[in-house]
């Protein structure tokens, strides 16, 4: 049905490039366009919903990207479409622009989760399309450079692959290939499970009506990663959360189990069941780390690039409070790091190991995320005093109560895949936090950089061994 590249091309510099066009110029539509655009590419269309066509035009004037009304206008014209809406809407939107696909072209979606977009190309898009699909696992305010882009060839000749690829090279992105139903699986595992975790503490921070960085018991070292990060999850838009994991048929299971980790971890606190806590914690340490009781850890051997390693004098430049040193030390004794101890407990529960998913598609969320749990689990004297506080502190324990309720909350509302529910619980508690959406997004992006780009000057020098 499809031939090698027809679709007719813009001529730019000497060469035929494919004319692309954006449907959704949200973060990640424009990102794309004005990305695209200054590496280079050829004609882009970009188009909204068409309510929205005046100040996309005004947005775009004199830019060299060129707006137009609707999905179908950029449907007719462009070689490779990418669809950036909303993953909830991406079946509706496809039904409605997917006929207007000019005649062999290409097509792709950036949707977080797959099935619905898979499902929606299959429905409504005409056989003579082919699709070649992405994901950059990233979000708009990161630079493209060195993160995973998914790419998936669903279907239609290899040549596309090729476009898709010679179109994005201008991104320096590390090309990952992986099938529709592989990316649920990874990103289920990756994302959404890390996401639960994130918004839980933000909640139970909220229902606490605690702001972490106004007590000092909260923010130094690893602390800083948890609040800038949540903050971060906070201050982004809630559908692409709610997509990702109500949509995701493997998301639902990796969330329950998170929360059922964090009350079953929560119970034998309570019940000062220490030896049982403490062979589940050791058990799951060993599991997912390889480290035996004991035994250091942050050796070699916990994936293609090693142990992240992340050092607390890093950290601490981050820290949106004023931790002082002796309160400071007092304090990241005391806590049991409930979050932390669930986290590892449900990737061993469920045989995730998250650096082979670090080195196929990790996100620089999902980075940081094992990057604090390495550095609580590879200490044995971090891990053995975190067990301890878990059993006798009380100043943590009203928070540990908020915090298995919130992950109980967030599993359940997922489960139900109740998008309302959704989004009044994320927009109660992003209120609550967005004074410091600014600060924290700033400082959180600068961490994030500073973190990768230290990963990415190890992995060149052990490669270079
Ligand atoms: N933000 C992120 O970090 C990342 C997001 N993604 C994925 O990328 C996709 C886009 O996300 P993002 O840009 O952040 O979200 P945005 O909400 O910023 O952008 C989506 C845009 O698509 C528009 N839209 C909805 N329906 C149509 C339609 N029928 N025709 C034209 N435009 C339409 C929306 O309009 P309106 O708002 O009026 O509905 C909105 O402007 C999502 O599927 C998300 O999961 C992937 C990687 C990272
Ligand atoms: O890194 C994360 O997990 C983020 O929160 C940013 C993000 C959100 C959605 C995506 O599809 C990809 C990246």
């Amino acid at each position: 049905m499809i031939s090698e590249s027809q679709g007719s091309g813009s001529r730019a510099n000497g060469a035929v490039k494919p004319v692309i066009g954006i449907i959704g110029m949200g973060d990640m539509g424009r990102m794309y366009a004005r990305r695209l655009h200054a590496g280079g590419a050829g004609m882009i269309y970009v188009c909204d919903l068409p309510e929205k066509y005046s100040a996309l035009q005004e947005e775009f004037a004199d830019t060299g990207i060129i707006a137009l009304p609707d999905g179908h206008a950029v449907s007719r014209l462009s070689d490779f479409i990418v669809y950036s809406v909303e993953a909830a809407h991406i079946g509706a939107c496809v039904k409605e622009y997917g006929p207007s696909t000019k005649v062999g072209a290409t097509v792709a979606g950036q949707t977080s989760v797959k099935a619905p977009e898979k499902q929606a190309f299959e429905t409504y898009l005409p056989q003579d399309c082919a699709v070649v699909s992405l994901h950059s696992l990233h979000g708009p305010g990161v630079t493209t450079e060195g993160q995973p882009l998914i790419i998936i060839h669903h279907r239609g000749p290899k040549d596309r692959v090729t476009m898709v690829e010679d179109i994005f090279r201008c991104f320096k992105s590390r090309y990952v290939y992986l099938s529709y139903e592989e990316h649920d699986m990874v990103t289920a595992n990756t994302q959404a499970v890390t996401h639960a975790a994130f918004l839980s503490m933000g909640t139970a921070w909220h229902k606490s009506s605690a702001y972490p960085w106004e007590t000092t018991r909260y923010v130094s070292g690893v602390e800083v990663v948890k609040v800038n990060i949540t903050l971060r999850i906070y201050s982004a838009k809630w559908h692409v959360y709610a997509g990702l994991a109500i949509l995701n048929p493997a998301a639902q299971a990796q969330i329950q189990q998170y929360a059922r980790s964090a009350s079953e971890l929560f119970k034998l606190m309570v019940q000062n069941k220490g030896d049982e806590l403490g062979e589940r914690v050791w058990g799951a340490r060993e599991k997912v780390f390889g480290w035996t009781r004991d035994q250091e850890g942050g050796g070699e051997g916990e994936g293609r690039r090693g142990p992240i390693l992340l050092s607390e004098d890093v950290l601490d430049q981050f820290s949106l409070g004023k931790a002082g040193g002796a309160e400071k030390e007092r304090e990241r004794s005391s806590n049991s790091h409930l979050s932390l101890l669930a986290m590892v407990d449900c990737w061993a529960k469920l045989g995730i190991r998250p650096y082979e998913h670090l080195d196929v598609a990790g996100t620089p969320v999902f980075m940081l995320w094992i990057g604090v749990a390495e550095y609580l689990f590879r200490s044995p004297a971090l891990l053995t005093s975190s067990i301890q506080a878990a059993l006798s502190d009380r100043i943590h324990r009203p928070d540990d109560i908020e915090f298995v309720v919130a992950a109980r909350g967030w599993s359940e509302c997922v489960t139900f895949g109740n998008f309302d529910l959704y989004r009044t619980r994320f927009e109660e508690t992003a209120a609550f936090f967005a004074p410091r959406f600014e600060e924290a997004t700033k400082l959180g992006s600068k961490m994030i950089k500073v973190i990768q780009d230290a990963q990415r000057a190890k992995t060149e020098t052990s490669e270079a061994q």
